[in-house]
């Protein structure tokens, strides 16, 4: 199966999944010189409302963790959003050190970590296995994570649960009040262009918000991301071995696609 091993990483997903070697694949480099502030998003500011307490699942895909969010009373709409769309789950990508992690870059520069939200369209489609086989389908909001002194609380209550799901297919069901206006950094200045899912089957769906200003992270917590394994309780391997130390695509061209931005 696919991974982020030498043998199976995503110089090779193109094998499998063709659509990995599209021309609106995800994630990019976001050249900050290309970025256009035309007016098509003046005054459309990105708006969400996310509940503060529902239930959650956690889960182990092998690929690195999940929540699920039943998102029935979620909505995200505005900036380059025709629709309003509702949250699905949530989840991160990381690396092996400090100094790469991230799926999209800056002008060349990677964070430690990426945090996706991911929406569909549920004014268009009629469930999100629809909508991600669609071009305008879902919403992606991603959010850079850098390395900071102080935890972050929100991040916190997900990262409790990690030991509960350190093998692949494990899950957990919690029902805590996340607050996930916290996950979100405090401007809402973005970037956003015409993408794809990063990660097998690729599907050309999303239309990505990117946000410009980081949230931050511990040492500490991103070491428990690390922690995680890609293999199941029943494989047994060394210790060591299995871990889930990288789960991040290296930006693809942007090729012809429109760069547009929300702010300085
Ligand atoms: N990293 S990301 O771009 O945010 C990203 C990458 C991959 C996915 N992803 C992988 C499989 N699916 C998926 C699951 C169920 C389904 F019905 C259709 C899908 F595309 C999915 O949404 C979802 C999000
Ligand atoms: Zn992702």
């Amino acid at each position: 199966d696919w991974g982020y091993t030498d043998d199976n990483g995503p110089s090779t997903w193109a094998e499998k999944y063709p659509l990995a070697a599209g021309a609106r694949q995800s994630p990019v480099d976001i050249d900050t010189s290309k970025a256009t502030s035309d007016n098509s998003l003046v005054d459309r500011e990105i708006d969400w409302s996310y509940p503060s307490n529902c239930s959650y699942r956690i889960v182990n895909t092998g690929y690195g963790w999940r929540v699920d969010t039943y998102g029935d009373d979620t909505a995200l709409s505005g900036g380059p959003l025709s629709e309003v769309y509702k949250l699905e789950q949530f989840h991160c990508h990381w690396g092996a050190t400090n100094d790469e992690g991230s799926e999209h870059t800056v002008d060349g520069k990677s964070y430690a970590a990426e945090l996706h939200l991911v929406h569909w369209n549920s004014e268009k489609y009629s469930s999100f296995k629809e909508a991600a086989s669609q071009p305008d389908g879902l919403a992606v909001l991603g959010v850079f994570m850098e390395i900071g002194n102080a935890d972050n609380a929100e991040l916190e209550k997900i990262i409790s649960l990690i030991p509960k799901i350190i093998h692949k297919g494990q899950d957990s069901q919690a029902s805590f009040d996340l607050d996930f206006g916290s996950l979100l950094p405090e401007s809402k200045h973005y970037w956003t262009y015409l993408g794809s899912l990063t990660t097998p089957p690729c599907n050309e769906c999303v239309i990505w918000t990117v946000f410009k200003e980081p949230i931050t992270i511990s040492e500490r917590q991103l070491e428990v991301f690390r922690s995680l394994k890609s293999v199941g309780e029943e494989d047994a391997i060394e210790p060591e071995e299995g871990k889930l130390v990288k789960n991040y695509r290296p930006p693809l061209p942007l090729g012809n696609r429109v760069l547009r931005e929300c702010g300085p």
